[in-house]
């Protein structure tokens, strides 16, 4: 077993689960996809093998933290990229029912390799635009879960997410050490679009420090106004105006990419 397999497993059972034979498998096929298709095309930023086992594979196995991810059906993850944390997520959680929406037509080729590639029944990507895709009655207010990684600051991965989240459901945020600025930022958008905050999970393991998955859970149906058009919830995040919001949206820019 790699070194890097070896943390995943340590990691990955910290957490109370169990990475099994045919899992470590699949596990390897996805990382050497990422490897190959990472020089065509900028997937991740790649250090060494075991930063992408640690930093991406067991970092995307947090999620299971933020929710009972046993009682989750279906669960949309915005903004994939090159799979996280969706894949990692399936791979450990075979049952869930998992889409992937991701605005890039290359990373969306990669991952149906990765899909197919994996044998992942019950797993599949869409190329669109979050915005877009909450218009479509099969995927409003249908997830039970809704994840995001490196998307975009707090108020704006709210608006594009909640939307999709049926009552009760929960949204799970991964964020890095800007936690606490950002959710003082986005008390406006979660009053507006029906979500309160249920917990937030900071952990650390080495080579990562300051990440958290923030949980909110969704209790009143989202007013169709939301999400506003494709790129306007990136440009003008929901904020209250007229108490610093342009100022604070220049900082929240900075914060996307935690
Ligand atoms: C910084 S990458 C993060 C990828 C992955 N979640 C991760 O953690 O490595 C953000 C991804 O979100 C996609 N994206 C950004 N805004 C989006 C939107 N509104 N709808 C769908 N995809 C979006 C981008 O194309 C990009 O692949």
């Amino acid at each position: 077993m790699t070194r890097g397999m070896q943390k995943l497993v340590a990691g990955a059972r910290e957490l109370g689960l169990e990475i099994e034979g045919w899992m470590q498998e699949r596990f390897q096929i996805y990382a050497e996809l990422i490897r190959s298709w990472n020089r065509r095309i900028n997937l991740v930023r790649l250090q060494n093998e075991e930063n992408l086992f640690s930093s991406h594979f067991l970092d995307s196995l947090w999620c299971s933290r933020g929710c009972e991810l046993v009682a989750v059906g279906r669960l949309l993850d915005i903004g994939s990229g090159a799979g996280f944390p969706a894949v990692p997520l399936k791979i450990c959680f075979p049952h869930l029912q998992v889409v992937m929406v991701e605005s890039q037509a290359k990373r969306c080729r990669f991952l149906e390799e990765v899909i197919d590639a994996l044998r992942l029944e019950g797993c599949r990507v869409i190329w669109e635009r979050s915005e877009n895709l909450a218009r479509d009655p099969n995927h409003r207010e249908t997830y039970d879960c809704v994840t995001a990684r490196a998307l975009a600051a707090l108020p704006v991965v709210l608006e594009l997410g909640v939307p999709f989240l049926k009552r009760g459901g929960h949204l799970l945020a991964m964020k890095g050490r800007s936690i606490q600025e950002e959710l003082g930022q986005s008390a406006f958008a979660m009053s507006v679009l029906g979500v309160r905050l249920e917990r937030i999970v900071p952990y650390v393991f080495e080579g990562e420090e300051g990440r958290h998955i923030v949980s909110f859970v969704k209790e009143e149906r989202t007013p169709e106004d939301y999400p506003r058009r494709a790129g306007i919830p990136e440009k003008r995040p929901l904020l209250r105006r007229g108490i610093g919001g342009d100022a604070v949206e220049k900082k929240m820019k900075c914060n996307a990419r935690t």
